[in-house]
């Protein structure tokens, strides 16, 4: 997969670089269930159409630019994680738009002229309510009058769960109340946090990208898994704490070398310190006993 980073204004020379392709339009935090549609149906027809499958993404999410709602910092997948799961899903070409105030100004017509026809498309996925283009003007109905022909349009519509629709907000609204043990229904997938270890025995250190979503503070059951080894143990997330660095305390000694690379799996929030948020999937006893 290759990676482009895209500045504001666009080159010519990135435009010139660029490869017919059927490309996917969002931020993509987590990558879920729905994310995961809109990449799989623009998939199939570039595989279909022997073109390339392309993403376009932000450096940063919008809201830290627009601050409009809440602004988002931190992130279920940061950047270099999320390159590694959409190379995964088989993404040939990555887009990254560094998103600034130049580039939240640009009117929609010219979102669609400069970014998706001056990149070579011939085809454009995205979900029901995807939107472009200054004060978020353009949406998918705008797509097709702005293509004016050039490319196809594909609308994914609404995955749902329970009736609500899946979105890195829920997830983000799961993770920070603690229900880690629910995240793999919308994101076909644990909730991990990729890092490096420090020390051996029944402690260690995980240092990760600062820019991850934290569970909110308390105590969590977790997994350190490194290839095959599968280490449980408990994490505690304090509310002040070293920006991209948890300790965690095994149930049995660890011997990965130092700086080796882990995936720490939140697999349950256990309680908070008061013990007044309390919510173990196990009894907590039975925990208690392993440890
Ligand atoms: C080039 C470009 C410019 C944008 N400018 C704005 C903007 O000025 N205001 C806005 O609210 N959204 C803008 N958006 C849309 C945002 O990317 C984002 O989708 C929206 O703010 C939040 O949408 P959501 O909360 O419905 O997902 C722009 C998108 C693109 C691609
Ligand atoms: N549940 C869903 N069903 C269909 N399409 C979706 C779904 N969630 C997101 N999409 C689409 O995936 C792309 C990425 O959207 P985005 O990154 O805004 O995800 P999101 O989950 O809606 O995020 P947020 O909750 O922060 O708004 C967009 O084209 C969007 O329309």
């Amino acid at each position: 997969m290759r990676t482009i980073q895209i500045h504001y204004p666009i080159s010519t020379a990135t435009q010139l670089d660029s490869e017919r392709c059927v490309m996917a339009l969002g931020f993509f935090d987590g990558v879920h269930l729905g994310h995961q549609k809109i990449i799989k149906t623009a998939k199939r027809l570039a595989d279909e159409k022997n073109l390339k499958l392309a993403v376009m993404t932000f450096s940063h999410h919008p809201s830290s630019v627009i601050k409009k709602g809440k602004i988002i910092k931190n992130y279920i997948t940061p950047l270099s994680v999320k390159v590694k799961v959409l190379k995964q899903l088989g993404v040939d070409l990555l887009y990254v738009i560094d998103f600034n105030e130049e580039v939240a100004k640009i009117p929609h017509h010219q979102f669609v002229n400069d970014y998706l026809c001056g990149l070579n498309c011939a085809h454009v996925v995205a979900g029901f309510d995807y939107k472009y283009g200054f004060k978020g003007k353009g949406d998918m109905e705008q797509l097709s009058i702005d293509s004016a022909g050039r490319f196809e349009v594909t609308t994914v519509p609404k995955l749902e769960k329970d009736e609500e629709k899946v979105s890195s907000t829920l997830l983000r609204e799961l993770i920070s109340s603690g229900k880690v043990e629910k995240i793999r229904e919308y994101l076909g997938r644990n909730y991990e946090v990729l890092g490096e270890v420090k020390g051996r025995g029944r402690t260690c250190t995980i240092n990760f990208d600062p820019d991850y979503y934290l569970p909110c503070p308390g105590q969590y059951e977790v997994t350190i898994m490194k290839g095959l080894f599968h280490l449980k143990g408990i994490c505690e997330v304090k509310s002040v704490h070293h920006p991209g660095q948890l300790m965690v305390t095994l149930f049995h000694d660890q011997l990965f070398d130092d700086h080796s690379n882990v995936r720490l799996q939140w697999d349950n929030f256990i309680a908070d310190f008061e013990m007044d948020a309390f919510h173990a999937q196990r009894d907590f006893r039975e925990l208690e006993m392993s440890i």
